[in-house]
């Protein structure tokens, strides 16, 4: 996580950015570019409010029109039908903003990836239909000849800069508390990866739901505002199509994920598609459209992630690729964590009689008519090295699957320390204490190693830094100290595979499934990863490893389990497993067997 001194930087940063705006807006002598500035200020808060869901989580939205057209709508109908003033109507919009999000939410995180965006884009569009068929065409905002302010009606312009910079200050610093906080560390993670997120205890949901609400709330306020500012209010021009994709364009070109992004990108583009409007738009029509058109291609061509992630890589690619932010390593490095194993011993001796920490009965799973287990039955002792084998599509993954909860099996009982836990959500099995890594290692690359780990650490701990001191003893038990400050993207692939099984440690796990944790490592790579999974074993973490390198799995597990299509072929001490005829036979075909009957070997 990011320092406190830096935290405390960008807010002193947010507040000289606001004061040069209201500086620039009280300089500014014609009223029309006092009306722009406090344009640039609202898309800007419209492009954070996005931001807070799109950029952090990753789940884009082309809709945020419909929570910035309900803020509007709310307080043009409150001031026609009930006179309430925009003092009163901009925070009920905010609740109706937040409802609306609530609602959204709840039906749309169903749905990831494009079917999320699209989705997204029917819910405007079908409530500018929805109030132009309730007659709601054009509405005009009443003026309030006898008591103006009472109605948020100036006289100077610039009254609207000032109360939309408050707006934006407000969004951004919340933003800011977002992306220093576990709240952001695991949107950040659900946009990597949602199923390492829940892997690694992260409530996906009530993370997503947060962040749309407090979006749809900003977003609805910055659309209360622009009622007020226009006083005249369309479903066009406030449910349209181009309210979504300027939220989008601005924090795009910006720079997506930063408080920044947003306000760089309005800084730039309303005022240039404004002015070139107001000069050449009646001889060029649509020549704002020009601008944002231009906009995404420059962003596509030269700064993919926006303008303030180039500048920044820019400047930090001189300062060589670490990352500042960050706390430095303590000096004392904390204790080596204890864990204590509640029944039997650590150091991969399962006691013979003691009841396994894990145990399959009859577990099944289908794919449509495809048996992917095949009432699999499968015991782990304690404190010991358990290796799952078999060919390409024996059901190895299904298998992890369906142990940390991301698929319900089709029958059979899996219980963990003796309670059923079939039904339960990845994130509560990680509470329980099973941990789990990738076959294809997904790093949150910007962030540090520590910042990477500290996401895995949030189960079971209520403070930050109790999180933080966690995330360091899983990175010194994998040993990567040195590395703790590196972005992640620019690790090693064994490094990489060590800090993600940091991350899985982090919530100290009693139970480890390693899926092809030595995949993609050199021969010389391998024993420090191996030395690393043993002392792991040493230290009473229960281990249960996927893996293709059938030598180093020798070397490490003390019980093989073999699945083939499915089924359990074969299950004991490695030795004896690897030399059944029906394991030799599932790897090598029947050839072999043969051929090692002959010859004996
Ligand atoms: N979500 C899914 N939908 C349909 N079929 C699936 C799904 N996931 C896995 N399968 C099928 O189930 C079978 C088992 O796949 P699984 O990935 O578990 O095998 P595996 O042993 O892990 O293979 P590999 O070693 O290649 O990773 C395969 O035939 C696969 O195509």
């Amino acid at each position: 996580m990011a320092s406190l001194s830096s935290y405390r930087r960008q807010q002193w940063l947010i507040v000289a950015v606001a004061l040069v705006y209201l500086t620039v807006a009280l300089l500014v002598p014609s009223s029309y570019y006092q009306l722009i500035i406090a344009q640039v200020v609202l898309w800007a808060t419209l492009g954070a409010a996005w931001n807070i869901l799109s950029g952090y989580s990753g789940l884009v939205s082309f809709g945020h029109a419909v929570f910035w057209g309900l803020g509007a709508y709310t307080v043009a109908l409150g001031m026609v039908f009930f006179n309430i003033s925009p003092w009163l109507g901009i925070p009920l919009g905010v609740v109706v903003g937040v409802t609306a999000a609530a609602i959204i939410g709840r039906i749309t995180f169903r749905l990831t990836g494009h079917y999320f965006a699209l989705a997204m884009l029917a819910y405007p569009l079908s409530i500018l239909y929805l109030f132009e068929w309730m007659g709601f065409q054009e509405v005009s905002l009443p003026i309030k000849r006898e008591n103006p302010v009472a109605y948020m009606q100036f006289q100077d312009p610039r009254v609207y800069c000032v109360l939309a910079l408050v707006l934006l200050t407000a969004c951004l610093f919340t933003a800011l508390r977002v992306e220093h906080s576990r709240f952001g560390m695991s949107l950040l993670a659900i946009k990597q990866n949602e199923r390492a997120a829940e892997a690694s205890g992260i409530n996906t949901l009530k993370w997503k739901m947060l962040a749309i609400m407090l979006s749809g709330g900003f977003a609805a306020a910055a659309g209360g505002l622009y009622a007020v500012l226009l006083l005249i209010v369309t479903p066009p021009s406030v449910f349209g199509v181009a309210v979504s994709s300027l939220a989008l364009i601005v924090t795009l070109f910006g720079g997506i994920g930063s408080i920044w992004g947003p306000v760089i990108g309005a800084s730039i583009l309303i005022p240039l598609a404004e002015v070139l409007h107001g000069e050449f738009g009646d001889k060029v029509p649509g020549i704002q459209g020009v601008v944002y058109g231009l906009a995404i291609i420059v962003t596509i061509l030269f700064a993919q992630q926006g303008v303030y992630w180039r500048v920044r890589d820019y400047l930090r690619g001189r300062r060589g690729g670490e990352l500042t932010e960050t706390a430095p390593a303590p000096e004392a490095e904390p204790a080596a964590p204890v864990i204590t194993l509640p029944v039997g011993k650590a150091g991969g001796k399962a006691s013979e009689n003691a009841e396994p920490m894990l145990q399959l009965s009859g577990v099944s799973r289908r794919f449509g008519g495809l048996l992917a287990l095949n009432e699999v039955a499968l015991n782990v002792q304690r404190g010991t090295i358990h290796g799952v084998i078999g060919p390409n599509g024996a059901g190895k993954t299904t298998l992890f699957n369906t142990i940390n909860g991301f698929l319900a099996p089709s029958a059979g009982s899996i219980r963990f320390e003796g309670r059923e836990v079939v039904g339960l959500r990845p994130d509560q099995l990680c509470k329980l204490g099973i941990g789990r890594t990738f076959q294809i290692v997904r790093p949150f690359a910007r962030m540090s190693v520590l910042q990477n780990i500290v996401v895995g650490s949030y189960v079971n701990t209520t403070s930050d830094a109790e999180a933080e001191q966690r995330a360091w003893e899983a990175i010194h038990r994998v040993g990567l100290t040195k590395e703790a400050h590196v972005a992640a993207g620019n690790l090693t692939t064994k490094q990489l595979r060590l800090m993600e099984l940091a991350r899985a440690l982090a919530p100290r796990p009693k139970l480890l499934l390693l899926d092809e944790t030595l995949a993609g490592l050199a021969e010389a790579e391998l024993d420090g990863i191996l030395s690393v999974v043993r002392q792991l074993c040493d230290q009473g973490v229960t281990i249960v490893i996927i893996e293709h390198t059938m030598q180093a799995m020798a070397r490490l597990a003390h019980h093989f389990t073999v699945l083939d299509h499915g089924s359990v072929i074969a299950d004991g001490a490695p030795q004896q497993v690897l030399n059944d005829p029906r394991v030799i036979e599932a790897y090598l075909g029947k050839r072999w067997v043969e051929r090692a009957a002959h010859t004996g070997t």
